[in-house]
């Protein structure tokens, strides 16, 4: 199996320059929150932050869980807000996300390639979702798909893009939900020294741990924030939050994370989980 493939142009230095959102969880109807915020409220607040930022990027990486409520709607959502941004945006799903009603992204411009190839790198955007399960696994498809890429530009950096943690972040209640076959995945990208960097969802915090040689990368959602290294569910008070990633022509990456300034959305602080 091979995935479908896309030409990415670089900038005319031959960066690629990204910017990743990630586990929006929108909903159709306008009211409705995620443990008390309002994640159609705070998505808009994040592209406004990003629309007014000196930074430049020239692609969008969506990194899952953009519904949280399954419906078309809530991607017509997605696709609404995030076209403000004015640039092309890719996305892989979440174990939130509903697939039959995904369909309402690519109705509403965003792109389903998985495959995306410049001159110097290539970016795979795996799918571990397990219908109905928080925790991430690959098929045999996906692991196939991912080798076929390794092999096709074993002369490219290597970014891969998946939803959920390969790596544990050290909260225990989170990692039972991680990926569950990490040790397949490892085995994949092991022939390849090519790979850089894995960039995921799913953790709602900022994170970056250097393993095996790939640098490991979480970032904010645009909504709830998770209590880092915490046994038990817990939220942080953090504001909501994207990141920049750039991919030089060399192999090297540098990034950054953004969060809101104003500390405009406070978690209901009984919450207990959703
Ligand atoms: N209190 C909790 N304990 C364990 N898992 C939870 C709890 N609350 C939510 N979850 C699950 O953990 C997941 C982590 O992030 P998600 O947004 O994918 O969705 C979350 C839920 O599926
Ligand atoms: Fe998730």
């Amino acid at each position: 199996m091979a995935f479908e493939q896309f030409e990415l142009a670089c900038a005319d230095n031959g960066d690629i320059r990204l910017l990743q959102v990630t586990d929006t969880h929108l909903f159709a109807k306008d009211e409705h929150n995620l443990l008390g915020i309002n994640t159609s409220d705070s998505y808009q607040r994040v592209v406004e932050e990003i629309r007014h930022s000196q930074q430049s990027y020239d692609w969008v990486l969506a990194t899952g869980d953009l519904s949280q409520d399954h419906s078309k709607d809530s991607y017509r959502r997605f696709a609404n807000i995030t076209r403000q941004l004015e640039k092309p945006c890719f996305w892989l799903p979440g174990n939130h996300d509903f697939r039959p009603h995904t369909t309402a992204l690519s109705e509403s411009g965003i792109i389903d390639a998985k495959h995306l190839i410049s001159e110097h790198w290539q970016i795979i955007m795996l799918d571990t979702q397990v219908t109905g399960k928080p925790m991430g696994l690959l098929s045999s498809e996906q692991l196939e798909g991912l080798a076929t890429a390794l092999q096709q530009y074993p002369e490219k950096s290597v970014l891969i893009c998946m939803h959920h943690q390969a790596v544990p972040v050290g909260s225990r209640w989170l990692d039972q939900h991680n990926l569950k076959n990490a040790d397949e995945f490892f085995q994949v990208v092991a022939g390849c020294s090519k790979v850089r960097a894995v960039l995921f969802g799913h953790v709602h915090q900022n994170f970056e741990m250097e393993h095996r040689g790939i640098a490991f990368m979480a970032s904010p959602s645009t909504c709830i924030q998770f209590l880092p290294l915490s046994a038990h569910f817990a939220l942080d008070h953090q504001q909501p939050g994207w990141r920049y990633i750039t991919l030089k022509s060399d192999g090297t990456i540098s990034t950054r994370v953004c969060r809101l300034a104003e500390r405009t959305f406070l978690p209901d602080p009984d919450s207990k989980g959703y």
